[in-house]
C-alpha cells in the first residue's frame, strides 16, 4: 500500500487484527461481481448517479475556456462523501460488522456515514471536534435526525484531527464488532486505496461524458480541492497515467500560506506519520502536529493523503493553495454565474482559473464536490455579497 515514499500501515498494535483482516479481504470483496452489482444500484438508485458533467456556459465565457463541473455536489446527502460510505458500509456488512464509526470534521462524511447506517439499519456513532460542532450545525443535527450519535471531540484542538484519534481509540476497544468508515484517502493501507476505489466512480463517469459532449475522453485540466484528498481522488482516478491531462490539486491556504494559520499541507508540513500512514503533514520540529486553520471545516486538516503527497513529490500533480478570501469571493461567484451555491471546500477549486495558463481550446473539468447548504451561516458570516 505505497504511494512511492508514502503510505503503509504505521498502527498500534492492537489494531493489527482488523487491519490485517481489511487488507487482505478488501480486495476480493469489492472484486466480487455480487458486490459490484449491489455497489452500482445503490449508486444509481440511491444516491443519483450518474452525477451531470455540466458545461458552465458563462464560468466558460469568463475565463475562456471550456468548464465542465461535475455535479457531486447532487449527490444524495449533498457532496461525494456517500459514494464512499456506500461501499464501505457493504463491506462492514461482508465482514459481518454490526456497529459503525466515523469522524467528521466539516460533517459531509458524518451525514453520508449516519445515511448509510440508516439505510441497513446499522448502529453509528460519529465523532465531531466540539469546535466543527459548532460551525457545521445543520449537519450535526442532521446525522441526529439520521439515528447517528455525535460524540464531541475534546482532545487537542477539538477539531478533525482530533475526531480522528478518538475514533481510532474507539476502534481499539471495539475492534471485533465494529467497522471504522474513514472518509477520505488518509489512514493505514488498505483505507486509501479503498476509499480512492469507491469514489473512482467519478472519473470513470467523466470519461463517457467527456467523449459525448468533446469527442474525446481527456480534458486538458482535472481540479479539485484538497482536505484528506477523496474527492479528488475520485476525479484524478482514471487520468493518473495520462499525463497530458493535467490534474490540479487545491489546497486551504486559511489567511495566508506565512500566517500561521493555514492548511496549505504540501507547502508547510513535511514527511512523517498521521493517523497511521506515512504522508506530508505540518509538525514542528519536535513532530508534534500542528494546528491547521482554513475557514472550511473540510479542508481544515494537518495531513493529506499519502497518494496526494506523491502526486506532489512526484511532479505529476500541479499543487495551488488558496486563501479563505478567495475561495469565499469565488463561491459567490460561481453562485451568481451559475445559480449554484458550492460547499466552501469546493469553491477553493473555483478560485484557480486565472492561475491556470487557460486557452480558448482547453477542456477543464472541476470537481463540484459539494454543495453550500452546510455553510450558509459561513456566507452570511462573512457577509461581503
Ligand atoms: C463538500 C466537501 N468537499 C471536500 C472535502 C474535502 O475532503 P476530501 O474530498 O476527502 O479531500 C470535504 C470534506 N469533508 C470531510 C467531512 O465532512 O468530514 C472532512 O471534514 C474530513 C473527512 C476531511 C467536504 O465535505
Amino acid at each position: 500500500g505505497y504511494y512511492g515514499e508514502f503510505g503503509g500501515a504505521y498502527i498500534p498494535e492492537m489494531l493489527y487484527p482488523n487491519i490485517d483482516e481489511l487488507r487482505s479481504e478488501y480486495l476480493k470483496i469489492i472484486g466480487d461481481p455480487a458486490f459490484r452489482t449491489e455497489f452500482d444500484q445503490l449508486l444509481k438508485d440511491y444516491v443519483g448517479r450518474p452525477t451531470p458533467l455540466y458545461e458552465a456556459k458563462r464560468l466558460s465565457d469568463k475565463y475562456g475556456a471550456q468548464i465542465f463541473l461535475k455535479r457531486e455536489d447532487l449527490c444524495h446527502t449533498g457532496a461525494h462523501k456517500v459514494n464512499n460510505t456506500i461501499g464501505q458500509i457493504l463491506l462492514a456488512q461482508r465482514l459481518g460488522k454490526q456497529k459503525i464509526i466515523a469522524e467528521t470534521g466539516a460533517g459531509q462524511h458524518g451525514v453520508a456515514t449516519a445515511t448509510v447506517c440508516a439505510l441497513m439499519g446499522m448502529e453509528c456513532i460519529v465523532y465531531m471536534g466540539k469546535v466543527d460542532m459548532e460551525r457545521q450545525r445543520p449537519n450535526v443535527e442532521r446525522m441526529k435526525i439520521l439515528g447517528a450519535k455525535v460524540v464531541p471531540a475534546t482532545s487537542g484542538s477539538q477539531t478533525l484531527k482530533d475526531a480522528t484519534n478518538e475514533a481510532m481509540r474507539h476502534w481499539i476497544n471495539n475492534p471485533s464488532d465494529t467497522h471504522y468508515i474513514i472518509g477520505s484517502v488518509v489512514g493505514p493501507h488498505p483505507y486509501p486505496d479503498m476509499v480512492a476505489r469507491f469514489q473512482s466512480v467519478i472519473s470513470e463517469e467523466m470519461r463517457i461524458q467527456l467523449s459525448e459532449k468533446t469527442g474525446s475522453p481527456r480534458p486538458d485540466y482535472i481540479i479539485a480541492c484538497v482536505g484528506g484528498g477523496s474527492n479528488a481522488a475520485g476525479a484524478f482516478y482514471h487520468y493518473l497515467d495520462e499525463p497530458d491531462v493535467k490534474l490540479v490539486a487545491v489546497e486551504a491556504s486559511g489567511m495566508g500560506v506565512s500566517s500561521g494559520k493555514s492548511a496549505a499541507t504540501t507547502k508547510l508540513g513535511r514527511s512523517g506519520v498521521l493517523h497511521g500512514s506515512k504522508t506530508l503533514l505540518m509538525q514542528t520540529e519536535d513532530g508534534q502536529v500542528v494546528e491547521p486553520y482554513s475557514i472550511s471545516a473540510g479542508l481544515d486538516y494537518p495531513g493529506i493523503g499519502p497518494m496526494h503527497a506523491h502526486l506532489f513529490a512526484s511532479g505529476r500533480g500541479i499543487f495551488l493553495d488558496v486563501t479563505d478570501e478567495d475561495a469565499m469571493q469565488a463561491g459567490i461567484e460561481l453562485s451568481r454565474l451559475e445559480g449554484i451555491i458550492p460547499a466552501i471546500e469546493t469553491a477553493h477549486a473555483l478560485a484557480v482559473f486565472d492561475r491556470l495558463p487557460l486557452t480558448s481550446s482547453d477542456v477543464v473539468v472541476v470537481n463540484l464536490s459539494g454543495r453550500g447548504d452546510k455553510d450558509l451561516d459561513t456566507y452570511i458570516k462573512w457577509g461581503k455579497y
